[in-house]
């Protein structure tokens, strides 16, 4: 009998932390015009004689320093993990593919493979709980151009956003508890940040994200696709599963690229302002990432970590990602066998 497909995408990651490897990996991600979105004369000036030449060398280093000698990319290693254990749960019914946004393992590779085993239909599951143009967009807007050009298309369905699924805050609660949250002076939910351009180009009455006091601190029928809106409401989700206060926690947005304002809070503003309020330790979620990844390993046990340090500051603990945790596989499995 004809086995289900199911796909699941995540952003990518280089082959390998040297610096020819790095850049090529940018090179691509960078020139996705959902990524940088600006005229492409200007992406490719800015990507290709700015941006990456500066970054890639910078950028090697920081993937040499979370490069682990067997297992790689900690992205790259932990979805191979939940590639396997989904197909594990999911049984000869299913066909379960991973592929990479950019690089590899190709979503062009991992369609094909679905195409010759004659799959009934596909789920296409982008691993990023909100959704964001630049991410689960870009992911979409692939398959589809791949899959246009196939004489038999299958049912295909994507996941467009899960930034409320009940099994994933669980996981991310569950993660949290081990640290005793209780002895810590706060903390934050980190997501990926966004261009604000992007936030008001999915802002489809053109006068609510960014114009509106508040506006995306709440989910509400006109922001319900933005990704501040929904980022806020996942913190919300994780803090109420942990009983955790208002006050107690903070949502902030990290990694900006560029000069562009990006969505606010920045939380390394938000780390320099806990150390200047005497705070000395902090625990920190990344509900953006459903792997550990160069984000969440480095950028917060290592830079604002460091940064908290130097301004005063103790400890800064990050929450491990959901990487193989049964519980969000539990998830996956529920995504697919409800989709
Ligand atoms: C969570 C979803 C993501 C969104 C939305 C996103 C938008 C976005 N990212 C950049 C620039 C960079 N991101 C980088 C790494 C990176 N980004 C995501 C996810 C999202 N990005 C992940 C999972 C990773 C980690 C990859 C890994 O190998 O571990 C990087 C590269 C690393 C670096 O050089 O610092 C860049 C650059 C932009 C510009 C953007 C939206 C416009
Ligand atoms: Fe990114
Ligand atoms: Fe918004």
């Amino acid at each position: 009998m004809a086995k289900k497909g199911v796909l699941l995408v995540n952003l990518g990651t280089p082959d390998s932390p040297s610096t020819a490897d790095v850049r090529k990996y940018l090179d691509e991600f960078l020139m996705d015009p959902r990524v940088i979105d600006v005229n492409p004369a200007l992406r490719t000036f800015l990507v290709k004689a700015i941006i990456v030449p500066f970054r890639a060398p910078k950028s090697a280093k920081l993937y040499k320093a979370i490069w682990d000698e067997k297992t790689g990319s900690p992205l790259l290693h932990y979805s191979l993990l939940q590639q396997q254990l989904l197909k594990e749960r999911l049984g000869d019914e299913y066909m379960v593919e991973l592929a990479m946004r950019y690089q590899s393992p190709s979503i062009e590779d991992a369609l094909s493979r679905l195409k010759k085993a004659l799959v009934k239909d596909i789920l296409v599951i982008p691993l990023f709980p909100q959704y964001a143009s630049a991410s689960t967009g870009s992911v979409q807007e692939k398959v589809m151009r791949l899959v246009k050009e196939w004489q038999t298309i299958p049912d295909i369905r994507f996941i467009n956003s899960f930034h409320d699924n009940e099994l994933m805050i669980e996981t991310f609660a569950d993660n949290a508890a081990k640290y005793q949250p209780e002895t810590y002076d706060h903390i934050l939910f980190s997501f990926h940040g966004l261009p604000q351009r992007q936030l008001m180009k999915c802002d489809h009455t053109g006068s609510y994200c960014l114009k509106v006091n508040d506006c995306c601190a709440t989910l509400n029928d006109t922001n319900k696709f933005c990704y501040s809106a929904q980022s806020h409401h996942t913190a919300s989700l994780i803090a109420a599963k942990m009983g955790l206060p208002k006050e107690r926690y903070t949502v902030c947005f990290q990694s900006r690229l560029g000069n562009d304002p990006w969505v606010q809070p920045y939380t390394s503003e938000i780390v320099a302002q806990m150390a200047k309020e005497g705070k000395k330790r902090l625990l920190v979620f990344c509900p953006a990432f459903v792997s550990d990844c160069l984000e969440t390993v480095f950028e917060v046990t290592n830079e604002y970590g460091d940064e908290f340090k130097a301004l005063g500051g103790e400890h800064v603990q990050l929450v491990e990602s959901l990487n193989d945790s049964p519980k969000w596989i539990d998830a996956l499995e529920k995504m697919v066998i409800e989709n």
